[in-house]
């Protein structure tokens, strides 16, 4: 018990403004870095609970992810290097919001008794978190990535690598190497850093990669604000370069967004039009890849790619007509992806805006390994097994790791001797456009179906079908953001034209029909 006060003396240097509420959503608890001291001494707290109840390490990671600089946030990270489970983001909720006594008082006598948990950052301090008896290791500056990989390290007794920043570069360097010896020399990759950790990670990595891969670093913090005007999700959602770089015509280039967990690649051809390549060309590019090389290597193996409703109709269309392969359509929050690729012996998952990563089941990884190490297989399929060796061991598989994927596609564009432009036509993204409306309530729309189908208010879905109608190769669907207070609108089409009429049009049903607030959306054009 006189633990038990000191906690409650601790937290009483960490107060929660009164009125505020918090809730743990898809990354965690987000918001602006002032209002977040209590939820990370909190977050202290559940974590070291996480680890009792789990037998095993806890990450927590601090991070505002593709966020603007005054914000912050701070999610969990459970055993194996993923996302907490959700009756845990409940008790995450509680805690953030309740009189700690209430929620902890019944359990504390046992709580700091053989648990741990580590720390690491993306910006921001840690010092929250440093009073903790469970404390293990604070790793200071990292991605998010390399946290979810840390703790999977620990908990597998290095199996899965060490558990050092060195540790991880060795790993995925070597592998790369190993991936893309045979291969004739490359063209250099453009690399935008947000400003954020990926840039200055990338920068400590090099000389692991012994100049196998030669990379031009922009928005390395060292004078840009962190996700202004660049990075992962200002590409994405602009669909633009970012600002201030100069960009040749034809030039591979990718940006990260601010704590290294999500990728897309990019180029503008000699009109200058931008061609982005989103997290469904990735899916698209990687299961081409691996299928082949299962195909090569005589390996029965059930690969499948995960996507959300947000996936481009042609990819999915590409993958399961041209390639035939499995596609399933998930929620959105990369933790539903990475349960449902879980169920196949290779799972690919991405959500468009570019966080997504490989898994392999344990029985696919075996099968591969004894054939890389069978003495008595020809030629092609010896080539073949050891080719994905490699790549397993390129992949972050606790999370979606723009590091790893861009090693991972380097190699993939490399080993196949293919241009950004070759891989760009492997199919043409429908027209889309993704709109905002503000709702007095955003909870009045429920979903089915993967979101893809609205359930409430009524008539709202009923309008949307028939808006689709008007409208050639057309999708639109509408879902309440997790991450943010404002229905998100979705619709692809034929022409962009389209697109962003269908768009317009979905918004004012939804403003019409789920209780829209301000003004009346208006058209594009
Ligand atoms: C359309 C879109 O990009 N949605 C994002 C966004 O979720 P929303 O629930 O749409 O706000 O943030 C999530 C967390 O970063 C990410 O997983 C997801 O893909
Ligand atoms: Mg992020």
């Amino acid at each position: 018990m006189a633990q038990f006060q000191e906690v409650l003396k601790q937290s009483a240097l960490h107060p929660k403004p009164a009125g505020l509420v918090l809730q743990y959503g898809t990354s965690g608890f987000r918001t602006n870095a002032k209002q977040l001291d209590h939820i990370m001494f909190r977050m202290g707290l559940l974590a070291t609970l996480r680890s009792k109840k789990t037998k095993a390490t806890i990450g927590v990671m601090v991070t505002a992810s593709h966020n603007p600089e005054e914000d912050n946030g701070v999610k969990l990270i459970d055993p194996m290097g993923e996302m907490v489970t959700q009756d845990w983001e409940e008790h995450a909720t509680q805690l953030a919001n309740y009189m700690l006594c209430n929620v902890l008082g019944p359990c504390f006598a046992w709580l700091f008794c053989f648990c741990s948990f580590i720390v690491g950052t993306s910006s921001g301090s840690l010092s929250a978190f440093l009073s903790f008896p469970s404390i293990l290791l604070d790793y200071g500056l990292v991605t998010t990535p390399q946290l979810h990989y840390m703790v999977c390290c620990q908990n597998t007794q290095g199996k899965y690598g060490e558990a050092t920043v060195e540790g991880y570069y060795t790993k995925f360097c070597q592998a790369f190497i190993q991936l893309t010896k045979n291969v004739r020399s490359r063209s250099h990759l453009c690399l935008d850093g947000a400003n954020g950790i990926g840039a200055l990670k990338v920068r400590e990595m090099e000389s692991h990669l012994k100049k196998e891969l030669q990379i031009s670093l922009n928005n390395d913090g060292s004078k840009g604000r962190l996700n202004h005007q660049c990075g992962a999700d200002y590409v994405k959602v602009q669909q633009k370069p970012p600002t201030g770089i100069k960009i040749n015509p034809g030039e591979r280039c990718c940006s990260f967004d601010g704590d290294a967990d999500r990728i897309v690649y990019y180029y503008t051809d000699s009109e200058g039009t931008f061609h982005l390549l989103d997290g469904d060309k990735m899916a698209t590019l990687i299961s081409t890849f691996l299928k082949e090389l299962l195909t090569q290597a005589g390996l029965d193996l059930k690969i499948a790619v995960v996507q959300t409703a947000y996936a481009n109709g042609s990819s999915t269309h590409y993958l399961e007509n041209t390639m035939k392969v499995l596609v399933r359509c998930t929620k959105t929050g990369v933790k539903h992806l990475h349960h449902v690729a879980q169920e196949f012996d290779v799972g690919v998952y991405f959500e468009a805006n570019g966080h997504g990563t490989v898994l392999f089941s344990k029985a696919a990884e075996e099968k591969i390994q004894q054939l890389a190490e069978d003495t008595n297989v020809n030629d092609k399929r010896k080539k073949a097994a050891l080719l994905l060796r490699n790549t397993i061991n390129v992949i972050n598989q606790t999370v979606g790791d723009a590091i790893s994927d861009m090693l991972l596609i380097e190699a993939i564009l490399a080993i196949k001797g293919m241009t950004i432009q070759q891989w760009d036509t492997i199919y043409t993204d429908l027209p889309n456009r993704q709109l905002k409306v503000k709702v007095a309530d955003r909870r009045v729309i429920d979903t089915t179906d993967a979101e893809r189908r609205a359930v409430t208010p009524a008539g709202l879905q009923e309008a949307i079908d028939n808006l689709v109608k008007k409208y050639r190769q057309a999708r639109s669907f509408v879902r309440p953001s997790g991450t943010e207070d404002v229905v998100r609108v979705y619709a692809e089409a034929d022409t962009q034209e389209s697109a962003d009429a269908l768009a317009h049009e979905v918004s004012l049903a939804v403003y019409r029909l789920a209780g829209g607030v301000g003004d009346e959306p208006k058209p594009l054009h």
